[in-house]
């Protein structure tokens, strides 16, 4: 059976009350902390850094945090992310002048290392990097701002890119972000996402616990070959 993980992106919690956010969201059922990192340049708009990470452990997360780039450059970040108690670091190949090198620095620095696709960027780049890739994560919208509409074109691209993480034989976890509810998350997990990064579907709620459960059992619905990815 696929191990699925969901991914509460806190772009959409109450930043004023961050740590209980996070603490609610998990004790909710979430299985990770999808940490959005925007820096007004690679998109347009601008969010957390390392210090809010470093933070949140702080205050006593553990759970995984799966820290998202949308910067650019990104090689200089990536060591105080890894620091600051970052599990994953995803980056966005063209934000990268150098995109081994950079997948390298992630793992030399002790974090599993993945690539962020847009909607309109091809997953070419991915099959010379295989090796060095825990995560592949496929937007579902055009990065920056949450609450936008899911684009559907992204379920024939997770197609692809699961055949792509098949045939590595590799544990990589395929991740989408951007539009994912209730009431899509069986149609993307059945195109070959086994990690779902949701913020307004989830934070925009009263019942993160009930949200979560529903998620869940739409997921238990789903139909498609099991992965291996942990
Ligand atoms: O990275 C991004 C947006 O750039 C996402 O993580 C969004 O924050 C997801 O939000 P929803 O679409 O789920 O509200």
């Amino acid at each position: 059976m696929t191990d699925y993980k969901i991914a509460p992106s806190i772009l959409s919690a109450d930043f004023a009350r961050l740590g209980e956010e996070v603490d609610a969201v998990l004790a909710a059922g979430a299985d990770m902390v999808h940490f959005d990192v925007m820096d007004n340049h690679y998109v347009p708009n601008l969010t957390i850094g390392p210090l809010v990470c470093e933070a949140l452990r702080k205050h006593g997360v553990t759970a995984p945090i799966d820290v998202h780039l949308m910067v650019k450059p990104v090689d200089r970040i990536i060591p105080d992310f890894a620091e600051a108690g970052a599990d994953y670091i995803t980056f966005h190949p063209e934000a990268s002048e150098h995109i081994d090198r950079s997948l390298q620095l992630v793992r030399d620095c002790g974090c599993k290392a993945g690539l962020v696709f847009n909607p309109a960027t091809p997953l070419d780049v991915l099959r010379y990097v295989m090796d060095k890739i825990d995560m592949v994560l496929l937007m579902s919208v055009n990065p920056g701002f949450g609450g936008q509409k899911f684009i559907p074109g992204t379920l024939d691209k997770l197609r692809e890119a699961r055949a792509l993480i098949d045939a590595s034989g590799r544990a990589i976890r395929l991740e989408v972000d951007g539009g994912v509810k209730t009431d899509n998350i069986r149609a993307v997990a059945e195109a070959g996402a086994d990690t779902f990064v949701a913020g307004s579907a989830i934070f925009g709620t009263d019942d993160y616990q009930k949200t979560i459960e529903n998620m869940r059992a739409e997921l238990a619905r789903a139909q498609r070959p099991g992965t291996t990815a942990s």
